[in-house]
């Protein structure tokens, strides 16, 4: 008789009951015990950027699962052990006795890392590993595979190759009940009180335990480091003990993370519970769903009233199962009682939008641990970006960065804290930070923005400040759709550009958004909300803001700005450099980029024409601060007319429908 199966599942980003393919094979053994666990790892609490609304976000998940669990068996819940997975797991195999350890596979790079190592310790012990794709639509490993090995760059890619893979997989029920974490599945204990209490008695002796050897943070590390996701108002108590405080293996709490819970301001709310709620009111609206045209979706006033389905931050914890969502969307399309041809198709309908989700997963999976960054990444175009990341002979990042010019430096901190004086991009930000999630157009307009449109700024540090911020961070969207929006990959068309008053002024809600979230700007009339600095003086005044004083003036010029950036893309596409060429590796590519264009370096070196050492170029250094407001002359506002030339770079609306089509060769000329 083959001995009864003893497993643990461990949860990752799959915080759900419903549509759990992992869970499945799990429940599929049929365990004697199943030991729902989760690895609360210091690495993620203490050497990431996880700001306080994502923690809260992920803890109010893990608190909704639980008592999911809960409600199927009363004698089972989350079980939180705190410490390292690849320390704590083995350590679990042995005291519960373990056959079976299964997982939703991580697609991406650090997480197959992590994977793989704790597989390899399981084997060494006898234990089986099971892992099961279910955060995506469609398997990274396998389209890569159909892809020959290359990343997805485009969605009519994805789409020719999924065509090879068969149908999406209708999504499963949630089991009706669960087996208990037992330890003696055949001793009567039944309470889950008892449980618990067996359980963590099973971890005495271990190293954390109770205080002893507890993970005490480092001392070079700097708890109050934004770098962190924020200030931590005091010293942790999360790992004084493996199974909590209470030894009864419960979630962490924001205090005991040392953040002030007063500062998750999000009215987003974490669980399966409320995805699945979201869920159902979305789909109760045929039309809505048949006719979503991603391109037409609004910011609207607020994260609440936004026109898109702000399902991100569920879909990213797996609190909301993909493919469940697709079927949804697919049925609820059958129902549509309007013209077919009023129905919306790929890419801009909601089922393109999941799909362009998984294309970046795609593209991360084949290009690996550099898709993050510029240097080595052989899909990202090189651009001599202000304020890059700095490597090493070895290729290894320099941290913390070596200061860069003081004019990108100062727009970067501006741009961070809201403060840049154009009021599209500060109230994003300001809701970036408050909310932790900005509609998709706003995201467009903030990464433009630092990077190709006005300030000549890393991709690297927008896609850094998202990740400290948004509470769907995902490590394949979020350098996937800054490479796209800088043009470093998947899109070139560089000359299209957000006028950063006339875009939001086509969007309903936008002044109020504004008004929101930069209350200073409250009586600005709506002719200048998005150019205060234009106002009369007389405006100005009645509207208790002075330019300047009450709200900041503008960082710079946008029309010599938008020309400036524009000049460097041209340079950067006729040039053709991608972040694997040997002169990137070498760290050459910056100098020979600014020599042959004669495009000056803010930080002198004489590389570029009228550049004097050591100096901070006359184009930087003029566009720094306070340009003079234009008052009284023509306005962007509302209801006024535009010249041809603006409109021309506008629309960018449309960009999501559209392929990326390179128009530069690429230069793969390795040396
Ligand atoms: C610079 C930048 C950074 C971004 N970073 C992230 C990120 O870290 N995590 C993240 O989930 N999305 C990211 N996005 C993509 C997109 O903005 C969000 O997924 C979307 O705004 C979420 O809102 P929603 O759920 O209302 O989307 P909807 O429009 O309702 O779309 C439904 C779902 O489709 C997926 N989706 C939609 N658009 C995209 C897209 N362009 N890329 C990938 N998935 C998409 C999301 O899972 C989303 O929840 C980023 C976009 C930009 C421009």
């Amino acid at each position: 008789m083959t001995k009864p199966a003893r497993v643990i599942y461990w949860f990752r980003t799959d915080l759900r009951l419903h549509d759990s393919p992992a869970l499945k094979r799990a429940l599929d053994l049929r365990p004697a015990s199943l030991f729902p666990v989760w690895c609360w790892d210091p690495n993620y609490v203490y050497k990431h950027r996880v700001g306080v609304n994502r923690f809260n976000f992920l803890i109010q998940s893990m608190n909704d699962l639980s008592k999911n669990l809960t409600s199927l068996n009363p004698s089972t819940k989350l079980l939180v052990v705190r410490g390292e997975p690849t320390e704590l797991l083995p350590e679990l195999f042995k005291r519960w006795n373990i056959t079976h350890l299964v997982f939703e596979s991580d697609p991406s790079a650090y997480g197959r890392r992590r994977d793989s190592k704790v597989e390899a310790l399981a084997k060494q012990v006898g234990v089986q590993v099971v892992k099961v794709q279910g955060h995506h639509l469609y398997d990274p490993v396998e389209v890569v595979k159909k892809n020959g090995g290359k990343p997805v760059l485009t969605m009519s890619t994805l789409q020719k190759v999924i065509r090879e893979l068969g149908e999406i997989p209708r999504p499963l029920e949630p089991p009706e009940n669960l087996p208990p974490p037992k330890l003696d599945p055949s001793s009567s204990s039944e309470g889950l009180e008892q449980i618990l209490g067996e359980l963590s008695e099973s971890l005495e002796g271990l190293p954390h335990y109770q205080g002893k050897g507890a993970w005490i943070p480092p001392p070079e590390l700097d708890l109050n480091s934004s770098e962190l996701g924020g200030p931590r108002q005091k010293e942790t108590d999360c790992y004084t003990s493996l199974s909590g405080q209470d030894r009864d293996f419960s979630v962490p709490t924001l205090e005991s993370l040392g953040m002030d819970p007063s500062q998750a301001n999000t009215p987003i709310q974490g669980g399966e519970t409320q995805a699945l709620s979201r869920l159902e009111r979305i789909i109760k609206d045929v039309s809505y769903v048949s006719k979503f045209a991603k391109p037409k979706t609004t910011p609207g006033k607020s994260s609440e009233e936004a026109s898109t389905t702000l399902t991100s931050p569920y879909i990213k914890f797996g609190c909301l199962s993909v493919r469940r969502f697709w079927w949804e969307v697919e049925d609820c399309k059958k129902k549509f009682k309007g013209k077919p041809n009023e129905i919306t198709q790929t890419p801009e309908n909601l089922n393109g939008q999941l799909l362009f989700r998984d294309m970046y997963a795609c593209a991360e999976y084949a290009v690996g641990d550099v898709f993050g960054q510029v240097r080595g990444n052989k899909i990202c175009r090189f651009m001599d970006w202000y304020l890059p990341n700095h490597y090493d002979d070895q290729g290894q990042k320099i941290e913390p960065r070596p200061p860069g010019d003081e004019v990108s430096e100062s727009r970067l901190k501006a741009f961070r804290e809201g403060r840049t004086g154009f009021p599209w991009i500060d109230c994003l930000m300001r809701q970036l930070v408050k909310e932790g999630w900005i509609h998709h157009l706003g995201r467009h307009s903030v990464a433009a923005f630092l990077t190709r449109g006005q300030c000549w700024i890393s991709w690297e540090r927008g896609a850094e400040i998202f990740d400290e911020y948004l509470i769907d961070w995902d490590p394949c969207s979020n350098p996937g759709n800054w490479m796209w929006l800088s043009c470093s990959a998947f899109f070139s068309q560089y000359f299209r550009l957000y006028g950063l008053s006339s875009f939001p002024s086509k969007y309903e809600g936008t002044a109020d958004l504004v008004r929101k979230h930069c209350p200073e700007l409250k009586k600005m009339p709506d002719k200048y909300i998005f150019e205060p600095f234009k106002a009369p003086i007389e405006v100005q005044r009645k509207a208790g803001c002075i330019v300047g004083k009450d709200y900041p003036s503008p960082m710079l010029d946008e029309k010599e700005a938008k020309e400036e950036c524009m000049r460097r893309c041209k340079a950067a596409f006729s040039k053709g450099l991608y972040g694997d060429n040997e002169l990137v590796l070498k760290g050459k590519a910056e100098a020979i980029l600014r020599k042959e264009h004669g495009i000056p370096d803010p930080r002198g070196g004489g590389e570029g024409k009228g550049n004097k050492k050591g100096k901070i170029t006359d184009w930087a250094k003029s566009n720094a601060v306070q340009p003079k407001p234009e008052q009284g002359k023509r306005s962007n506002a509302p209801g006024t007319k535009r010249s041809k030339g603006e409109e021309q770079e506008e629309g960018e609306e449309q960009e999501e429908g559209e392929e990326a089509k390179p128009s530069a060769k690429r230069s793969r000329n390795k040396k």
